[in-house]
């Protein structure tokens, strides 16, 4: 299996130079050059099966033989071992044909920990067979950074750099990146927002001595194994729901457009998946840009969900280049529309067929609280604000097109990361999950600098340097 860049210029890759890659070197994103199909036979064998079951089955046509399956095998199992529920994802039920799917199981207490547990073990993997040490960047809006640290600070192969907005993300997600102690992880609040965080990572990658003297890693979704990972999930809970047999609609709570991407993959490997619905806060890039076709950059708001506080979606470059037919030329054009002048309009064509599988519906801040009240009161249930605004949007799903499909809300976070929101829509404040008592209280590391791109390469290059000194004295 070769991986494709969405720009068209760059040469293909393997799985494992993909992973180890990060931004192709021509500025785009890697795809796989086709999607290994599924059939229905296939998918309804999931039924039953464990979530590693699963996983390996879903990943392995795309790994393509670079990885003994043994040891694909026991990275898979030792990265959801330490899930505090033995499904890893499990459905909930909430309403006779509306599900959430829970993916906050894991250590950080967020979705990514779903992919960034396996990144972590593939990229040490792959690390140790080249004998080589790599410099792990990536920009989070609160819960990539935090699942990040967690999966990756014990490696001995690597030295990790989190950007973060500073004074954007929520204390419990700040202090999950801020208190570890690791002496390889370094958490840097950008004064800007995750927009500015995420185009100085992509900046890195586009300074290509930088790039090859610290051999950058991207831990964002960027990295495609982090989307492939995120696939899974989307099989386990359509088999729970009754696929193939028949279809199920999701609604994704979205910002940087990886997950609900992870699900458009699903659908093209065969899994009958309706909708896809894309549910944003008030930083509504992506419905307007489904509205009209004018994908326009404006401010960024800040919201009770910060994780989405995103304006420019770095995956819906993906599936701009598969709605105009792989169509690199065109996806040049249309970024450099972008950082020109902040927006571009995508083509009748493209257009169609994206509108073709999905639906995008912006929740309001009065909305998000509303959801959260109303879950606690209805059901005891307390959903975070992510996941509110999903509910939200899959209302406005069921208004649309009613409730004949199954239709599952992915449940991206854990209440207890955003208490405040939470306790000012049910008076209720979530407590942590024992593993993570005594973090609020623990001392803190970390370093605010200049939303600048100089900035940011001289804090890598000199903590880099630092740390090389030391190993060598
Ligand atoms: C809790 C939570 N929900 C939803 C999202 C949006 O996911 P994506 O950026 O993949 O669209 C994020 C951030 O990625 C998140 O942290
Ligand atoms: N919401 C994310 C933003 C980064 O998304 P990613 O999936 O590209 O890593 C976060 O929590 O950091």
């Amino acid at each position: 299996m070769k991986y494709v860049s969405t720009r068209g210029e760059a040469a293909p890759l393997s799985f494992t130079q993909t992973l180890l890659a990060g931004l192709a070197p021509d500025g785009g994103l890697y795809l796989p050059e086709s999607y290994p199909r599924l059939d229905a036979e296939r998918i309804a064998s999931f039924s039953g099966k464990s979530y590693t079951d699963v996983t390996e089955a879903v990943i392995s046509p795309f790994i393509g033989g670079e990885i003994v399956p043994a040891a694909l095998r026991a990275m898979i199992d030792d990265a959801y071992a330490g899930f505090r529920h033995p499904a890893v994802a499990p459905l909930v039920q909430l309403d006779d044909n509306l599900f959430t799917l829970e993916l906050f199981h894991g250590p950080t207490l967020a979705f990514k920990d779903l992919a960034m547990q396996l990144l972590a073990r593939l990229v040490d993997h792959a690390l140790k067979a080249r004998g080589q040490r790599a410099t792990v960047v990536g920009a989070t809006s609160g819960d990539t950074g935090a699942a990040a640290i967690e999966a990756f600070s014990g490696l001995s192969q690597v030295e990790v750099f989190i950007l973060y907005p500073h004074q954007r993300v929520s204390e419990v997600q700040r202090r999950q990146m801020t208190t570890t102690g690791a002496p390889n992880v370094h958490a840097i609040a950008v004064e800007g927002s995750f927009d500015d965080a995420q185009s100085a990572v992509k900046a890195l990658f586009n300074n290509r001595p930088l790039r090859e003297s610290l051999n950058l890693c991207g831990v964002n979704s960027i990295n495609w194994a982090r989307i492939l990972a995120q696939t899974v999930y989307y099989f386990t809970a359509a088999v729970a729901l009754g696929a193939p047999h028949r279809p199920v609609s999701f609604v994704t709570p979205t910002g940087n457009f990886g997950d609900i991407f992870a699900g458009w993959i699903a659908k093209r490997m065969g899994l009958p998946i309706d909708r896809l619905v894309i549910a944003a806060n008030s930083n509504d890039i992506l419905p307007r840009a489904l509205e009209s076709g004018a994908y326009a950059v404006g401010e960024v708001h800040a919201t009770q969900s910060p994780s989405m506080d995103i304006q420019v979606s770095s995956n819906f470059e993906r599936l701009l280049f598969e709605a105009q037919g792989r169509d690199g030329a065109a996806v040049r054009a249309w970024m450099a529309q972008l950082s020109q002048s902040r927006g571009f309009t995508i083509d009748p064509a493209p257009l169609k067929a994206i509108r073709a599988d999905f639906d995008a519906f912006s929740v309001s801040e009065p909305e998000t609280t509303a959801e959260i009240a109303r879950l606690w009161r209805e059901s005891g249930y307390l959903a975070d604000p992510h996941t509110a605004v999903g509910l939200g949007a899959a209302r406005r799903e069921i208004a649309t097109r009613g409730a004949a499909t199954p239709l599952v809300v992915l449940g991206t976070a854990h209440a207890a990361k955003f208490p405040d929101a939470i306790e000012a829509a049910t008076g209720v404040r979530p407590a942590l999950p024992p593993h993570l008592h005594g973090l609020l209280e623990r001392a803190e590391q970390f370093s605010i600098i200049p939303n600048d791109q100089g900035a940011v390469e001289r804090f890598i290059r000199d903590a880099v340097a630092e740390q090389s000194a030391q190993a060598a004295s």
